[in-house]
């Protein structure tokens, strides 16, 4: 439906140049120029990107607007070419515009991959995924050296994953070895690398013909090497399957990852099998949504902690009221441990995982507040400003979780780490594109945190004051801080706690 060819009344923003628009005014940090322009324009800003109709907010009431009231209207993605040749042409979930395709993949998700029963099956992974890591950094601790948190932090998301996913851990005792794992460590960081940059090419489309950096290329030789990867452990999968019907042997639902999942599934349109580049795009998504997400959050918290020791002393003794020194962190701990869950809900606010959501684009014409919003508009929720808006929070630069522990996120004398009625945090997003990964999301970050800070005491590393510890962050896909996490562990736990199995 097209109501305005040419939109009179479009929201305020900057002025613009000819062709460039406002393309010259983002730096490197985008989330906090998009920020500055909100405060100087309004809650809803209009950008002319190059040739790209965007907006942009950090305003509770208009995101509500944008992802509840107009759900219907904001629920696409924009084609750019990292989602072409990164996604499978777009076909994955969530880089895909909205439609039949997408729709059919998020239900597979939700009904097959993402559900309790599935995640309950993997808790003994994670159980074990919990205690290596503690080992890890026992063992790391050992030599009173600093440990690398990013290191440490980024292993265990990305076992947790791989082990849910393709049936393997990739680091530590009995894993899948070194070089594999490079491998791919090497092309998921190099895929994010590229989801993140804001590609001129997306914005003038003469850039992409200059393409003066090779970026395209660079796109699709990534594409090349995923692709690959993926052939080979779904081709190991195969083999698996039909070992297993040579000898008779049934399929263990409570035994099967997700890729074993997907390839007992029918294929669209009655075909007896998923594709495999249906099947490819669907584990690439969740590698790349569910790995780096839950570490980056990891390594922000534990460096927010950190840095405020009256905060690491209030988590702890939190800890020992509710696990007790004598035994590790259990999952059915966690909805227990309140303070712990204001420290995420705290760094979700200063440190959003993604800088801004995923970007939406707008299926048709409407309105905002009045305001002309023209179809295939791209909008830019800046969750990063909205956790720093000056209008809904006080002193915004303080790490204070004790200002979440009221909010209307507690339920159930829980505290809820979602948006809330009041939308004042959006770590997930809400509407029809709202992250369905959360719950296993929560549970990794609050499992990484709670094993950390009840086996260990943390201190900067030597001769530092915590105050000085860095948080400035590098903007991408995801957001992480611009300096690796380093810091002294000191084992406060009994010692036959560590080993015990
Ligand atoms: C702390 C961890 C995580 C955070 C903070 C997070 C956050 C988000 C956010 C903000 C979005 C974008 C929503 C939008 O554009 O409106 C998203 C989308 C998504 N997330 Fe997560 N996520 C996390 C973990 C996970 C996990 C563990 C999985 C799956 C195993 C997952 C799967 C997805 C998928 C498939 C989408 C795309 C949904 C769509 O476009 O329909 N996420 N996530």
């Amino acid at each position: 439906l097209k109501l305005f060819t040419n939109p009179t009344n479009l929201p305020p923003g900057p002025p613009r140049w000819p062709i460039v628009g406002n393309l010259l005014q983002l730096t490197h940090l985008p989330h906090r120029d998009m920020a500055a322009l909100s405060r100087k324009y309004g809650p809803l800003v209009y950008l002319k990107l190059g040739s790209v109709d965007a907006i942009t907010t950090d305003d509770p009431t208009t995101i509500r607007e944008i992802l509840l009231q107009q759900d219907d209207v904001f629920a696409s993605r924009p084609r750019t070419l990292a989602a072409v040749h990164l996604a499978y042409g777009c076909n994955d979930v969530a880089l895909a515009p909205f439609g039949p395709n997408w729709k059919r993949m998020r239900r597979i998700c939700m009904e097959h991959l993402l559900t309790s029963k599935r995640l309950e099956s993997f808790s003994t992974h994670r159980a074990s995924e919990a205690q290596h890591l503690v080992r890890d950094v026992w063992a790391r601790a050992q030599s009173g050296k600093a440990v690398n948190l990013r290191e440490v932090l980024g292993g265990f998301s990305m076992n947790n994953v791989t082990r849910m996913l393709v049936g393997k851990q990739y680091f530590g005792g009995g894993s899948a070895g070194p070089s594999e794992a490079m491998e791919f460590i090497h092309i998921t960081h190099e895929l994010f690398r590229l989801l993140g940059v804001i590609y001129l090419g997306d914005y003038l489309p003469f850039w992409r013909w200059v393409d003066p950096h090779g970026c395209e290329d660079k796109m699709r030789q990534v594409e090349k090497q995923v692709d690959e990867f993926h052939s080979k452990i779904i081709q190991e999968h195969r083999m698996e399957r039909k070992r297993k019907e040579a000898h008779g042997e049934q399929d263990d639902d409570a035994n099967m990852d997700f890729v074993d999942v997907l390839l007992s599934l029918p294929g669209e349109d009655g075909k007896e099998h998923m594709d495999d580049a249906e099947i490819k795009a669907l584990i690439q998504d969740m590698i790349a949504a569910a790995t780096d997400t839950s570490a980056v959050t990891n390594e922000w918290a534990m460096a927010e902690v950190i840095k405020h020791p009256r905060v690491l002393a209030k988590v702890q003794e939190e800890l020992h009221t509710v696990v007790g020194p004598d035994r590790l962190v259990l999952e059915s701990d966690l909805v227990h441990l309140n303070y712990l869950r204001c420290v995420v809900r705290e760094t979700f606010r200063m440190h959003p995982a993604g800088p801004f959501l995923i970007p939406h684009e707008s299926l048709r014409d409407t309105k905002i507040h009045g305001y002309d919003i023209p179809a295939k508009t791209r909008i830019f929720i800046n969750t990063h400003g909205l956790g720093r808006n000056t209008k809904i929070w006080d002193n915004v630069d303080e790490f204070r979780p004790e200002r979440h522990w009221a909010t209307d996120g507690m339920m159930n004398n829980r505290v809820e780490i979602s948006h809330g009625a009041d939308f004042k945090i959006l770590p997930f997003s809400a509407g029809k594109r709202k992250c369905p990964g959360a719950p296993l999301g929560v549970t990794l970050v609050l499992m990484g945190l709670a094993q950390l800070f009840h086996s260990f005491d943390w201190a900067p590393p030597e001769g530092m004051d915590p105050r000085d510890i860095d948080t400035n962050e590098v903007y991408g896909m995801t957001m992480p801080k611009a300096h690796p996490l380093m810091a002294i562990a000191r084992p406060r736990l009994p010692a036959p706690v560590y080993q015990s199995k």
